[in-house]
């Protein structure tokens, strides 16, 4: 049996970036990996523009200007934004100007409508500018050929402004891996079935495709297969074939059903890890299929069947590979904060103990609420907006409330 640290060392070491790029119009590239930096042949401002309706002026020619004082200058144009100004501002000469609008040459600063008094072809300048006032230089924000965007960002919807302004519209992303989720178990019914006695609804293959798609990933849902060698091995024969990653829940332990362990073997499966010292999520099995057509190795996760189970497993194994294999930059383990937990927690054994709750940010300080109820990993009733897993080490004494443990993050903290 691995310890988490191993079986996390394992699983990433394993799993490698899909090297297949393509291109996403604007419209669909949230959450996206970027998969080369982007830097742009224009400069951000395009052009000297105003920040303000009001006049561009040249600035010697206001600089002595006061309520009592006013300068008069003669408006010799308008620039509403969109158009090029037609000609130079001369000395005692002033443009109207719009917000946006091109700044016109001779001009070095904008000043405010309601600092002005208008009266036919001229403007009364009432209050002196600062030098530049309201003048938004061309290059001031960016500067053509630096990088603005780096590879393996996920795009975000600034990150989408960024890359209209710069004129990229044909944006090279990584490829998003297709995973396919398939539950086993002969007790398995869908939600809309009726339930007979013995069985038990499939409730992993819809928070596993959740999870997944979270991640931006490609989901593939397989039917649920039935406790048999030879259903299981086709079923996992031909996934391999149609996915990146395949997610699996059930039939990992050691009981006469569990055959995925089997099936992997049969079908010449590398397989890495069996199990982990970790609770939940004893039973992990992680096993990769050789490449087909020349792309990643397809990677199997095979999790527990326990609802728990499968989703700690998930967010503790399976999401970190996830973001490595979508291209993403930075770091692919779990987040974990230190919190003051707010109840007492259990002694640690000989596995990483993993229980769920809140995670709240209270005056800068995180704060992690135990869920209620059992936590057997047979109950999904109290894992409801569950956003941290408190981590007890192995053999950690028990801790009293108040005392400061280690959250891993799996959803935004509430504040
Ligand atoms: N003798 C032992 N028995 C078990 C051990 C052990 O070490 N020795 N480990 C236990 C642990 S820990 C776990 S976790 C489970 C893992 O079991 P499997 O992965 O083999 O999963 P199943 O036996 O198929 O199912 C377990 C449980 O989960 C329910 N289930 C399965 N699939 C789904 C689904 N898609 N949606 C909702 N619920 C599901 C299933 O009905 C079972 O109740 O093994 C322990 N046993
Ligand atoms: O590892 Mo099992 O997931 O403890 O219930
Ligand atoms: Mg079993």
């Amino acid at each position: 049996m691995l310890s988490v640290d191993q079986a996390e060392s394992l699983i990433l070491k394993t799993a490698q970036p899909l090297a297949d790029q393509e291109i996403s119009t604007l419209l669909n590239a949230q959450q996206r990996i970027l998969a080369t930096d982007i830097s742009s042949t224009l400069d951000f401002p395009y052009w000297d523009n105003s920040a303000m309706d009001g006049y561009a002026v040249r600035y010697v020619d206001v600089q002595a200007c006061g309520p009592d004082t006013p300068a008069i200058l003669d408006v010799v144009t308008e620039i509403p934004a969109g158009t090029c100004p037609s000609l130079s501002l001369a000395p005692g000469q002033a443009a109207r100007i719009f917000t946006g609008a091109m700044v016109p040459q001779g001009a070095d600063t904008v000043v405010m409508q309601e600092n002005t008094l208008r009266q036919g072809d001229q403007v009364h300048i009432l209050q002196c500018p600062q030098p530049q006032a309201f003048v938004r230089k061309r290059g001031a924000y960016y500067q053509a050929g630096a990088p603005v965007l780096k590879q393996g960002m996920t795009l975000t919807p600034p990150d989408i402004a960024i890359l209209a302004t710069v004129q990229c519209t044909e944006i090279p992303v990584y490829r998003r891996p297709v995973v396919a989720i398939l539950s086993t178990g002969n007790e398995l019914v869908a939600p809309d079935q009726p339930l007979e006695a013995g069985q038990i609804v499939d409730s992993n293959r819809y928070a596993l495709a959740a999870l997944v798609q979270a991640t931006g990933a490609e989901v593939q849902l397989i039917d649920p297969v039935g406790d048999t060698v030879e259903d299981l091995k086709a079923a996992i024969a031909s996934t391999i074939l149609q996915a990146d990653i395949v997610i699996s829940s059930g039939g990992v332990s050691v009981g006469d059903y569990d055959y995925v362990d089997q099936v992997l073997a049969e079908l010449n499966a590398d397989i890495y890890i069996r199990s982990v010292a970790v609770k939940p999520g004893k039973p992990l099995t992680f096993a990769t299929f050789p490449a087909t057509g020349g792309n990643q190795p397809v990677l199997y996760f095979g999790l527990p069947g326990n609802p728990v189970s499968a989703l700690v497993s998930f967010w503790r194994f399976v999401q970190p590979a996830l973001r490595k294999v979508s291209g993403q930059s930075g770091s692919w383990r779990p987040h974990f904060v230190k919190a003051r937990t707010l109840h007492p927690l259990p002694a640690g054994g000989r596995r990483e103990i993993y229980l769920w709750g809140q995670l709240s940010l209270n005056d800068g300080q995180y704060e992690f609420t135990l869920a209620g109820g059992s936590h057997s990993s047979g109950n999904l009733m109290n894992l409801s907006q569950t956003n941290g897993l408190v981590m007890i080490p192995v053999d950690h004494p028990a801790m009293e409330a108040g005392e400061s443990v280690s959250v891993m993050q799996v959803g935004e903290a509430s504040t």
